[in-house]
């Protein structure tokens, strides 16, 4: 019989539930117990059953139970999903419960019981894609778990894989919800949504903004338990054994810092400070993924796939309170300490975001996609996932009206930054929907579209113009331009891949972009006033109409190169990062600068940011510029 706790009153041997006898109590949760049962109509076959909790007022805790049972008959042909029991329904004392397959082991139980909590490779790799399966199962069936955790994956009893980490299902429905409407459409994102959803360990950053969750949060919570397999331990947890040591900080901000820390950088979730760069991948992949954004299981799975084979190395294990090696189940695991140095919380909280979030600490990421088998990149690149985010978006807004050519020169070669004087600057609107240039129909070659206009002296207009011809006649500038001069019809939204494969969310030009900005952060492009946030803008509906193909490694060799701006080092290597320009294909270019702008808006001062984004927003004008002549051009030639 289980012991009876103080507040609770519990269900005890000799409880019948109509036909289910309870026999012992296997799990309890916050809102819920779980007892096992017989069935005493049938043979006493063993199920599970789910009720709420009700402390000894008698008062009932929520009732979630009632809810959780409407969700679980909705994904019952959801292979991976906990199996109801049809006629299992009921309320006992005031208390609902559903009856359930009795399943096995949670995965925390799992890995606690594995040397040090991590599991071995095979294994890991088995478990990942299990779970990984049925959280695209939930999803395809219209819902989002929201708090997806390793107690919530429960092995199915006396499966021959139970040993091997095999034969997962997914439990706990109590706080999930249908992300889609009765069409099948997804919702748009709630906005002011305000609560904490799920556990601290595991919750995604937007939930620890208490911002509306969608898929990609479910897959944030799948990628720390990934990680923890893999690692032991997550960093977060050992951070919080400080808090409770009387750090400052509460264990859900220290959480909260060291998750948005490594978004920048995550290497920091390992406690040797090398995470497989597949888990690195996916982190960054996720990191690009917006709120309505369909999840690609695929790509996920590759990543997977590649992880090595061989044990990640032990970090260095510092002695454990109670003198043993290997963390005793559902404590703290670690001390606090030299786990993670390079992650540890600094005494100091660092700015905060105007949404909330903290200011990352680390400038950039010294992330390589280096060794991503090359299957990986193809399938990256093919699908448009470039290592970059607008994750952090609305932190800034300052609205300088000008920018130094010298900045712009900057990036591709000129060392000599903010020296020379000031030239207004500003936007060229966006073009709409792709227009064929008049000039296609007869095959004659096209110009320039005369969006322009004729410079005048600091007007914003005169700016635009100014900065489309110099791009086009100036040989500093031209020699980007140069990239873009060429016949490569980029204006398609997402060209295969040279593997072949068309990438899987084409966009056409008049399709609006996926867009989790909130509408008051949505700052609509303004040709006369410039500024980082009408920058961000339409470069973002750019890029995700017309540039989904940066690879990922290429960002990364310029997250280095950011980095180098970002110390001021600059002059030393701005020739070889222009030389890496020019290599690079127009999309390519715009795309990786953008997420210069968005690491530079992050770790640089405001202004130096809106510059760029300034920069960038020309830029962008021109290259649409380019795409029209270049079509044109094609065109021409082809007649
Ligand atoms: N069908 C089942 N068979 C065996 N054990 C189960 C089953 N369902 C749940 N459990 C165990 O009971 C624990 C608590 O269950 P569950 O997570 O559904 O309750 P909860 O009150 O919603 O929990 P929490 O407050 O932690 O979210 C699980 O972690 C699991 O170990």
């Amino acid at each position: 019989m289980p012991p009876l706790l103080k507040r609770d009153v519990k269900l005890g041997e000799g409880v019948n539930l109509q036909r289910w006898a309870v026999v012992k109590r296997i799990g309890d949760g916050g809102f819920a117990e779980v007892y096992e049962v017989t069935d005493t109509f049938k043979d006493d076959e063993k199920f599970a059953v789910k009720i709420d909790k009700q402390d000894k007022r008698k008062d009932v805790r929520s009732g979630t139970v009632k809810a959780e049972v409407k969700v679980l008959r909705q994904l019952q042909s959801c292979p991976p999903v906990c199996r109801l029991v049809p006629e299992g329904e009921g309320t006992h004392e005031g208390r609902s419960y559903m009856i359930m397959e009795l399943l096995g082991v949670n995965l925390a139980q799992f890995q606690h019981s594995r040397p040090q909590g991590r599991i071995q490779p095979d294994a890991l790799k088995s478990i990942a894609l299990e779970t990984l399966a049925a959280l695209e199962g939930v999803h395809q069936a219209g819902y989002i778990h929201r708090d997806v955790k390793p107690a919530n994956f429960a092995q199915t009893q006396g499966s021959a894989a139970s040993t091997t980490g095999g034969d997962w299902r997914i439990i706990d429905f109590g706080i999930a919800r249908r992300f889609v409407d009765d069409a099948g459409r997804p919702l748009p994102k709630r906005e002011d949504f305000g609560e904490f959803r799920g556990s601290t360990t595991y919750a995604s950053i937007h939930a620890h903004l208490k911002q509306d969750l969608g898929r990609r949060d479910d897959l944030w919570s799948w990628l720390y338990i990934v990680v923890e397999m893999h690692e032991g331990n997550l960093p977060w947890r050992a951070a919080s054994g400080d808090a409770s040591a009387g750090s400052e900080h509460s264990p859900k901000e220290t959480a909260m810092r060291m998750k948005q820390q490594a978004l920048d950088d995550p290497h920091v979730l390992s406690a040797t400070g090398k995470l497989p760069e597949a888990l690195v991948a996916i982190s960054s992949y996720l990191r690009s993924t917006c709120f309505v954004d369909e999840p690609d299981y695929e790509l996920l799975r590759e990543c997977i796939a590649s992880l090595p084979s061989t044990p990640a190395p032990a970090p260095r294990q510092p002695a454990l309170p109670n003198g043993h090696a290997t963390p005793p189940p559902a404590q703290p695991q670690y001390a606090p300490g030299p786990m993670w140095p390079h992650a540890a919380p600094t005494s100091a909280p660092p700015p905060m975001y105007a949404n909330g979030g903290a200011h990352p600490t680390v400038p950039v990421s010294h992330g390589s996609f280096a060794q991503l088998p090359p299957a990986s990149y193809a399938h990256m690149h093919a699908h448009g996932y470039y290592g970059w985010s607008y994750g952090a978006q609305g932190q800034h807004s300052g609205h300088p009206q000008h920018m130094p050519v010298s900045y712009m020169q900057g990036y591709t070669g000129n060392s000599t930054l903010q020296q020379q004087p000031h030239v207004p600057i500003t936007l060229s609107a966006p073009p709409g929907p792709r227009q064929q240039p008049p000039s296609q129909a007869n095959g004659s070659t096209a110009q320039v579209p005369a969006s322009t206009g004729a410079p005048a002296s600091g007007g914003p207009s005169a700016a635009s113009s100014q900065t489309a011809a110099e791009f086009d006649a100036d040989g500093q500038l031209g020699q980007i331009g140069s990239a873009f001069d060429d016949d490569e019809d980029f204006g398609q939204a997402a060209r295969p891949h040279s593997n072949g494969r068309a990438a899987k969310r084409p966009l056409t030009a008049d399709q609006e972009p996926p867009d989790d900005l909130p509408a008051s952060k949505r700052v609509r492009f303004s040709p006369t006033v410039g500024g980082l946030a009408q920058a961000r803008d339409p470069l973002k509906d750019r890029w995700v109409r017309r540039m989904r193909g940066v690879p990922v490694g290429a960002v990364a060799e310029m997250e280095k190169r950011a980095g180098v701006v970002y110390r001021g080092q600059l002059s030393e290597k701005g020739k070889e990062t222009k030389e890496l320009f020019r290599t690079l294909d127009p999309g390519e270019g715009l795309g990786i600068m953008a997420w210069m702008v968005d690491s530079l808006s992050r770790n640089t001062d405001k202004k130096g940011a809106s510059q760029v984004a300034q920069w960038l927003g020309s830029l962008a004008a021109f290259s649409d510029e380019c795409a029209i002549r270049c079509q044109a051009r094609r065109k021409f030639r082809q007649t």
